[in-house]
């Protein structure tokens, strides 16, 4: 780990890689935007189908086409029975993004994208069905149950809410996991976008192209970090605690997760968005320890370093109060990140040249091979 940054050299940071329709990520220093819609806007008046229908199949739904898009999401979301099977292979101690992974390549296997024209269709298969693996897995290694993820419930949300703990959830956990899901759906050329946009690129299908996004995102650097930041957190119980283990850490340089961004400057749009539904989650819950504890290690960090919380950090207080286990956070990232990598495929596909950069090659000059005797 220590030479990672070494190893990776600029990350490209700044440099433009491509062209997209789909989202501005910190345009003038802030913004987010979805196909030109404000994020704050989405998160306000629109729901995650809505969402969804705006990434994947290229405009805001009205009412006629809301109801047919729900109907067919809400259709698509019974597992085959080999994904049912591989899912119950699966070790209960692997990493719930592994499972992902697993879930969506297997799928693949079964429904494979054979022809270009079924993208969309693909997309929304995976919107219906990732939030089923995961619980399916989850509750066949923690319980031993089969769960059904067949289900009418209304939202992707409160689908995995359901499947998580058997039952509906509030309105207040619908709406904030709605919320969840919008923020997280799309993202511009971030790392797991942009691995899924290389393997289209070589016109490979929309399951590989998914499955080694979900590898991207498993890190704690990308998605990984709001599982991170909620382990972090864990640890302390009072905001005074956490505040002197802060100036600890970045004493010995440790990266404290769910902070910093690669592209916002100032804020990450994201973050008053979700810490306001965690501030109120918090109250519900009773016991606003850890909300508080969060709290102060936001103006620590902005204190010491003028790093601010991205979109990750307090998704993890978020979560946490509506009983989700850690380990599950960044699979929800997937459930709705996959709006966002589908659509980049289809974009990437619609005027496809393979990504090939070059590399400044720091090895040694020309040389012979020895004679093995003489090595
Ligand atoms: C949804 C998402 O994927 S959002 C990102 C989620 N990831 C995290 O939260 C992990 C923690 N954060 C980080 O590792 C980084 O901030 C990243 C990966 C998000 C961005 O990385 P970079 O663009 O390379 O960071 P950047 O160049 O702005 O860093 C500037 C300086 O701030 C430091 N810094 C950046 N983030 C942090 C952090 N979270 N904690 C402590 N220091 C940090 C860097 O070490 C660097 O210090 P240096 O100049 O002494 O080397
Ligand atoms: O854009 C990035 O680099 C990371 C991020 O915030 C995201 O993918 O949501």
């Amino acid at each position: 780990m220590g030479n990672a940054k070494k190893a990776g050299g600029a990350g490209l940071r700044g440099q433009v890689a491509g062209q997209t329709a789909l989202c501005t990520v910190g345009k003038q220093g802030t913004g987010l935007t979805y196909r030109g819609y404000d994020v704050d806007d989405l998160a306000t008046n629109a729901s995650f189908y809505e969402v969804a229908h705006l990434i994947i199949h290229g405009h805001l739904p009205n009412q006629n086409e809301l109801d047919a898009y729900k109907k067919k999401i809400n259709g698509l979301r019974a597992l085959p029975e080999a994904v049912k099977k591989t899912l119950e292979l699966i070790p209960a101690d692997a990493h719930p993004m592994d499972v992902m992974r697993t879930g969506t390549s297997m799928l693949g296997n079964l429904e494979t994208e054979t022809d270009f024209d079924q993208q969309r269709d693909k997309a929304d298969r995976l919107v219906a069905t990732l939030p089923g693996m995961i619980c399916y897995w989850y509750q066949f290694v923690t319980n031993g149950k089969r769960i059904d993820t067949a289900s009418d419930i209304d939202g992707v949300g409160a689908h995995f809410l359901e499947m998580l703990h058997g039952k509906a959830p509030s309105d207040l956990h619908a709406r904030v996991m709605d919320v969840s899901l919008i923020l997280y759906a799309e993202h511009e050329f971030n790392a797991s976008t942009f691995t899924g946009r290389v393997v289209a690129s070589t016109l490979s299908d929309i399951h590989s192209c998914v499955t080694a996004s979900i590898g991207a995102l498993r890190g704690h650097l990308h998605g990984g970090a709001n599982e991170a930041a909620m382990a972090m957190l864990a640890k302390w119980s009072t905001p005074e605690e956490a505040t002197a283990a802060i100036d600890e850490m970045l004493k010995n340089k440790t990266l404290i997760m769910g902070f910093g961004h690669a592209v916002y400057t100032e804020f990450d749009p994201r973050n008053a968005i979700i810490k306001k539904w965690s501030q109120q989650l918090a109250e519900e819950y009773g016991d606003d320890t850890l909300y508080r504890v969060s709290c102060a290690v936001e103006q620590k960090m902005w204190d010491e370093k003028k790093l601010f919380p991205n979109a990750d950090f307090f998704h993890a207080s978020a979560y946490h109060f509506m009983g989700i286990p850690t380990e599950l956070f960044t699979p929800i990232f997937v459930m709705s990140r996959v709006t966002g990598w589908t659509a980049h495929v289809f974009e990437q596909r619609e005027n496809n040249r393979i990504i090939r950069p070059n590399a400044d090659y720091t090895g040694p000059e020309a040389r012979k091979v020895e004679p093995i005797e003489n090595r």
